[in-house]
């Protein structure tokens, strides 16, 4: 990794009374490089924004250190953080018009006129703002305050960009717009950049590496790909991919020289002893209970499969999603012709073992994905 842009070392938040008012942020550890775009998701309350706001200087940090390019900032005034933060609630000056707004903070700096008015000009129209420039907050749309932020942000020099929500109030179809030209124009300039979101597709699609976060509690911090084929834990597993990933209890034996993983309802997933690497093998035969997950895309229909019904059947334009009551729970399989099932028809569905994530049971650690150990 490059020179690090942002170090946070063992970093609690509380609100109120340290170690016993509410523990929004926990024994959080984290190093981001330069140039890197990273995404904190999860679900509301999980601590995304009290990290982001930590970062910046408007929450104390109640235990712990954050740096900056090197430099420890935990304990000084935002203003002296070198950090640029687009907030979720806008919070542009009232009294000043959009143009006013984004040339803030380069007039502040004494650049020369012309170049803050390129500047101000050039991001006005990567962001569709060009012709509310000369309006006042009060007299735009929440979408177009929102850009106004982003753009205020984007414009400055810093060590680090921080993003909050940056896209929560605009049009699906401006948002993926958006999406790719600030990618583009913070990979092209070098920036850093922190966003927080609770939209996976965001995420994905802006950031180098995401942070799950979940109860306060960093749960996985690694690229899009790899917390999709190497969830850490059953809380990315299910939290991140759409549709969500199946998940089972499962009972772990052997018979007639197989692995059988047993299912409720008296079903039974049987591998040959040589679908799992050695190493898999033995963790799986170590236990006597697991959770098993599988990817809607991953699961099969197949002649000789394990037997379920079909509870629901959806045709989404490009693709099929079917639901399936199985082993006293529901399976979501998704397909890409558009699949004829009537409610109630039985299938067969079949898991290739490759495409089998296990974790523990008591954890919920990951214990293999395919043939791989976690
Ligand atoms: N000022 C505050 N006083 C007390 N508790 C707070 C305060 N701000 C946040 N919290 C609590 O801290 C926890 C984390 O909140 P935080 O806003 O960081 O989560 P989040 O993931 O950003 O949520 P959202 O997506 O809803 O903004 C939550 O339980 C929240 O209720």
């Amino acid at each position: 990794m490059s020179a690090s842009a942002l170090t946070i070392s063992g970093v609690d938040k509380f609100y109120g009374p340290i170690d016993r008012g509410v523990h929004a942020v926990q024994n959080l550890t984290m190093e981001i490089g330069k140039g890197e775009i990273v995404a904190l998701l999860g679900s509301s309350g999980c601590g995304k924004t009290s990290t982001l706001r930590m970062i910046a200087g408007f929450e104390e940090v109640s235990r712990g250190t954050i740096s900056v390019a090197g430099r420890q900032v935990h304990r000084l005034a935002p203003v002296k953080r070198n950090v640029a933060m687009a907030f979720e609630g806008y919070s542009l000056y009232p009294p000043l018009t959009v143009r006013e707004n984004m040339a803030f903070a380069l007039k502040a700096a004494r650049l020369p006129k012309s170049e803050v008015d390129s500047k101000v000009a050039s991001i006005a129209k990567l962001l569709e703002i060009e012709d509310i420039l000369e309006r006042y907050p009060s007299s735009i749309s929440g979408g177009q305050q929102q850009r106004a932020s982003l753009g205020r942000a984007l414009i400055r020099e810093a060590d680090l960009h921080l993003l909050d929500e940056p896209m929560g109030q605009l049009e699906p179809q401006l948002r993926a717009v958006l999406r790719g030209r600030i990618k583009h124009f913070i990979k092209e300039r070098g920036l850093t950049a922190i966003l927080v979101t609770h939209d996976q597709t965001e995420a994905n699609a802006l950031a180098d590496r995401i942070a799950v976060m979940e109860g306060g509690v960093l749960q996985q911090f690694d690229t899009p790909d790899r917390i999709k084929q190497r969830p850490a834990n059953l809380f990315t597993g299910t939290f991140v991919g759409e549709p969500p990933m199946n998940v089972f209890e499962a009972y772990v034996g052997m018979n007639a020289g197989k692995i059988n993983l047993r299912l409720p309802d008296g079903l039974s997933l049987d591998y040959d002893k040589d679908a799992f690497s050695a190493p898999v093998r033995d963790e799986l035969l170590n236990r006597e209970r697991v959770v098993i997950g599988v990817r809607p895309y991953a699961v099969r229909r197949s002649k000789d499969g394990v037997p379920a019904t079909v509870s629901a059947n959806q045709w989404l334009g490009d693709q099929t999603h079917i639901a399936a009551d199985f082993a006293g729970g529901s399976l979501v399989l998704v397909e890409h012709d558009r699949t004829r099932l009537e409610l109630g028809a039985p299938i067969n569905i079949s898991i290739d073992p490759k495409n089998l994530h296990v974790f523990d049971q008591a954890s919920g650690n990951a214990i293999s994905h395919g043939m791989e150990l976690a």
